[in-house]
């Protein structure tokens, strides 16, 4: 039976094995990255199955290493702005968590430059939402993958994003009248960037032929839904709905990108650090990200899709600018978003102004603290 072209052409099939490989990251199972005849075994730090890992350095004829981020190695101590790697002389669970994740933890060996399979390594972890910190157990030059373990190219994890992002598509599309924006369409695109679907919130008929006014909004699952005081993301959520609803409307890209791209655990893990007093960019440091994850390509491709090319943005975030015209959309003119201030995020709100550029406007922000008192 001739099976050959069942999952596509090549670069279909190294797409799937990137996907499954995300997969099996988050479900704690190891994988196999290759390398032009090298292979290494890989373990997320995240629910590290010291079983396997301790088996897997047995094989080894090469001593095991973590690899961490610049973020976390800037934590631990060491002025850094790339990844590097620590010798594991043994699979040795508490030292591995300190170096990781513990707080005040501080760098205890000596540490080395990392290669392609290490940089696809931690691209996976990242890509899979997990922690981006990975144990690596190196494998007899042409050993083919141990048990049932995935095997995965490194190139094929280092071009995932930029592919996901030309092949965002369009997979369902309705009328879903929203209160106070009765005339509005969901339509809902697959790939792009995190785990689940995009979706644009086409609101009224905007014109194509006149710059479109556009959000692109991050999920917040505890701003958005629940109300969260510690954001302003539900308000500018329902705000813009509103405003695009009363002025000629507009579309809201709605991004799969919860915890500016680190997924909902690593942002509650980061919630726990800021309740212990750690600011909103330090907590994810800790964790080892970097300022912000997201990227904004595919949302422009989404924009393309829907017949937009020029744009009247509604953000206070330069990078989100930056980006719809490094992605060829016509940037026409900016409106600011902002929500309320509360006790509770004008130290997060002041945080994005100071160190990510955000355009908040401080007396603004005092005045409306003032006025709900
Ligand atoms: N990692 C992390 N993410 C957070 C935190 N608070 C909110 N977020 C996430 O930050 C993102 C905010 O998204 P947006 O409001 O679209 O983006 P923005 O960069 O603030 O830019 P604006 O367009 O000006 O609102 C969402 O993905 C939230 O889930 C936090 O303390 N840590
Ligand atoms: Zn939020």
């Amino acid at each position: 039976m001739d099976t050959s072209g069942i999952l596509g052409g090549a670069a279909d099939i190294v797409r799937a094995q990137v996907e499954r490989a995300i997969a099996e990251l988050r479900a704690a199972r190891p994988v196999m990255i290759g390398s032009a005849g090298r292979a290494v075994l890989v373990f997320g730090v995240d629910g590290l199955d010291h079983g396997a890992a301790e088996a897997a350095a047995r094989l080894s004829p090469t001593m095991a290493h973590l690899v961490l981020p610049a973020a976390r190695l800037r934590r631990l101590g060491l002025d850094r702005s790339a990844p590097a790697r620590v010798a594991l002389p043994q699979i040795d669970a508490g030292r591995i968590e300190c170096l990781a994740l513990t707080v005040e933890a501080r760098i205890d060996a000596p540490v080395s430059p990392v290669d392609d399979l290490d940089e696809a390594a931690l691209e996976l972890a990242r890509l899979a939402l997990v922690v981006p910190a990975v144990v690596m157990v190196p494998l007899a030059t042409g050993s083919a993958a141990p048990g049932h373990v995935l095997a995965v190219e490194a190139t094929a994890i280092g071009d995932f994003r930029k592919l996901e992002a030309r092949l965002i598509r369009i997979v369902g599309r309705a009328p879903v009248p929203l209160e106070g924006a009765p005339e509005t369409e969901f339509v809902v695109f697959r790939g792009g960037e995190g785990l689940r679907d995009q979706v644009a919130i086409v609101i009224g008929k905007p014109d194509p032929t006149q710059p479109v006014p556009v959000r692109l909004h991050s999920a917040c699952l505890t701003g958005d839904l629940f109300g969260s005081l510690k954001c302003d993301c539900g308000d500018q959520l329902r705000d813009t709905v509103e405003w695009m609803a009363k002025n000629g409307g507009g579309v809201l890209l709605y991004l799969d990108q919860e915890g500016r791209g680190n997924g909902i655990a690593n942002k509650m893990r980061a919630y726990r650090l800021q309740s212990l007093g750690w600011d909103t960019y330090d907590a994810d440091e800790v964790l080892g990200f970097d300022l912000d994850q997201r990227r904004f390509d595919f949302a422009a491709e989404m924009l393309k899709q829907l017949g937009i090319r020029s744009i009247d943005v509604m953000t206070n975030n330069p990078v989100k600018i930056a980006a719809m015209a490094e992605a060829g959309i016509e940037v026409r003119s900016e409106r600011r978003v902002i929500g309320r201030a509360t006790d509770e995020n004008v130290r997060y709100l002041t945080s994005k102004r100071d160190r990510a550029g955000h355009a908040i406007d401080a007396d603004a922000l005092i005045a409306s603290l003032a006025s709900r008192k």
